[in-house]
């Protein structure tokens, strides 16, 4: 023992204590770690949880196909953690249902989003809780029903805009992404702001690229990473900060089109949301447990660009990508067009039922291009039970809508596109387990203007032009995942039909 001691000379003591405090500390914090990754008892099971990362999945492939093959592994209901979150994931149609629909108060909740609460602060639709979300969406769903009647009009004003862009390009290669955001984020801009912008319109051009690349930035690795690690990321660099100085100019903007709208705020004829908006300020004014002001005015502006552009814009596109991949099936839709609508006249949404294999073609480009393919995270406001497991109060849940879309007992080729899956003796058939735009509480409010975005803007373009692979190139359906699930860029030709 007394010639052990003499190895460490007096000036080596102060080294030891430090090197034994930190393993202390390390081993310390190991155990906190240990204690908190352990599944509470009864809770679902799942993968095993390692120290700091919990679940260690595959990261260079898509988290839902992750899922899926822990579905298989698991079952249609399991647990997994990723850094400090720890989700429930359900699948299924009957488990989503289960939960979501017979249990849709307890999982009327969102969760707290690190990265989503920094920039709504609580406010808003998407992210917000309790009363503020009750109202709001409440206010939301009214308003885009009472403004429903001129959504119409709008998308076949736009997609006149629309067309005429795509004849520019005279036939040649391009890429539609950039025309199709224009016309779609129009559509929001109509909505909210009442006026519509040029495509070229440089003010237009930056709050497009602002908005791209902010929920390009909240979906990436770095996005999930502050998410994980809110409390370390809050004070590193990194390209997330972008999404924090995007957010200001963004906020900026939308507060120069509030101010314009107060200025020329005529209360009897109110055109847009954000008139709809400030009449109910006005409405509230003095009412403490009112909700009804511009802070959320603006977080639920904005949050309408970020739920209602980016989603309905990938759908076309995949849609224009699965023509040009399938010309016999895009020849049938334009012979349904030629046959129903013609070439004279703009289509409308009463077309829609007398076109039931076109309508069957956009049910089949949203189960395949499977565009939210985890749902939107949900939280539960109580403990429950969910196939006989407990799900405590607080328990963030994943839905996993891939899961059934793709469910093999329900879809006769489910990894086919083939829109007679939702056809039947010629007739459009309504099928049951087709959840892309969620359900419950929280289930999409932008369901119908999405659909009507989607019949018109498809149908305008097909009446005018056939999508063909360029020469030499070939399509594929390679996607990029980030909030939605969309396809690598690709480019086009835009053929004129006459
Ligand atoms: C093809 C297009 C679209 C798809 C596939 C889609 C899908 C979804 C899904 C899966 C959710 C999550 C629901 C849940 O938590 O269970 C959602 C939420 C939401 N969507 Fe959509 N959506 C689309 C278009 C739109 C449009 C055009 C708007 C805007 C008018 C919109 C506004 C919203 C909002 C505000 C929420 C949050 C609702 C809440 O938290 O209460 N979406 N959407």
């Amino acid at each position: 023992a007394n010639m052990e001691f003499h190895f460490w000379p007096i000036s080596q003591l102060g080294k030891l204590n430090v090197s034994v405090l930190l393993v202390v500390l390390v081993v310390f914090l190991l155990i906190i770690d240990f204690v908190r990754k352990r599944r509470p008892k009864n809770f679902p099971p799942g993968p095993q949880l390692f120290p700091l990362v919990g679940t260690v999945v595959d990261l260079r492939q898509p988290l839902h196909l992750e899922m899926q093959k822990l579905t298989a592994r698991y079952g249609n209901i399991f647990s997994v953690q990723f850094g400090g979150l720890t989700f429930v994931v359900v699948s299924g149609y009957q488990m989503v249902r289960e939960a979501l629909v017979h249990q849709a108060e307890i999982f009327a909740d969102r969760p707290h989003i690190p990265l989503l609460q920094e920039i709504f602060r609580g406010f808003g639709l998407i992210s917000s809780n309790g009363h503020i979300w009750r109202q709001q969406r409440k206010f939301v769903s009214a308003t885009l029903k009472s403004i429903a009647v001129s959504f119409e009009s709008k998308v076949q004003e736009e997609s006149r805009y629309l067309v005429e862009a795509m004849e520019e390009e005279k036939g040649q290669p391009f890429d539609p992404h950039y025309k199709i955001n224009s016309a779609v984020s129009n559509i929001i801009c109509s909505i909210t702001f009442g006026n519509r912008f040029d495509y070229h319109d440089s003010n237009f051009q930056e709050l497009l690229h602002l908005l791209a690349e902010t929920l390009l930035l909240i979906g990436s690795f770095w996005g999930q990473l502050y998410n994980a690690f809110p409390l370390i990321m809050r004070w590193l660099p990194g390209p997330f900060r972008k999404i924090f100085r995007h957010w200001d100019k963004l906020q900026r903007f939308v507060r120069g089109v509030i101010a314009k709208h107060k200025e020329d705020l005529d209360q009897s004829d109110l055109g847009d949301y954000i008139d709809c908006y400030l009449k109910e300020i006005e409405k509230f004014k003095g009412d403490t447990n009112s909700y009804f002001h511009e802070e959320n005015l603006l977080c639920s502006t904005l949050d309408l660009f970020l739920t209602g552009t980016e989603t309905t814009a990938t759908a076309i596109r995949w849609a224009l990508l699965y023509m040009a991949m399938y010309p016999n099936i895009q020849e049938k839709v334009q012979l349904e067009i030629d046959a129903v609508i013609g070439q004279c006249r703009q289509p409308t949404m009463e077309d829609k039922e007398r076109m039931p294999y076109t309508n069957a073609v956009l049910s089949e480009v949203l189960r395949m291009g499977n565009i939210v393919p985890l749902g939107v995270p949900r939280m539960s406001t109580n403990d429950t039970t969910l196939a006989g497991f407990h799900v405590p109060k607080g328990t963030t849940l994943m839905t996993s809508l891939t899961s059934i879309m793709f469910d093999k007992n329900v879809w006769e080729t489910p990894d086919t596109f083939n829109p007679e899956h939702f056809l039947e003796n010629g007739q459009y058939r309504r099928r049951e387990a087709f959840l892309p735009f969620s359900a419950g509480k929280r289930a999409c409010p932008g369901e119908q203007l999405a659909r009507t975005e989607l019949f018109i803007f498809f149908t305008a373009l097909l009446q005018k032009f056939t999508f063909q692979a360029p020469s030499a190139t070939v399509l594929s359906f390679a996607f990029t995942l980030s909030l939605t699930r969309c396809p690598k860029p690709f480019q086009l030709c835009a053929l004129p039909r006459c």
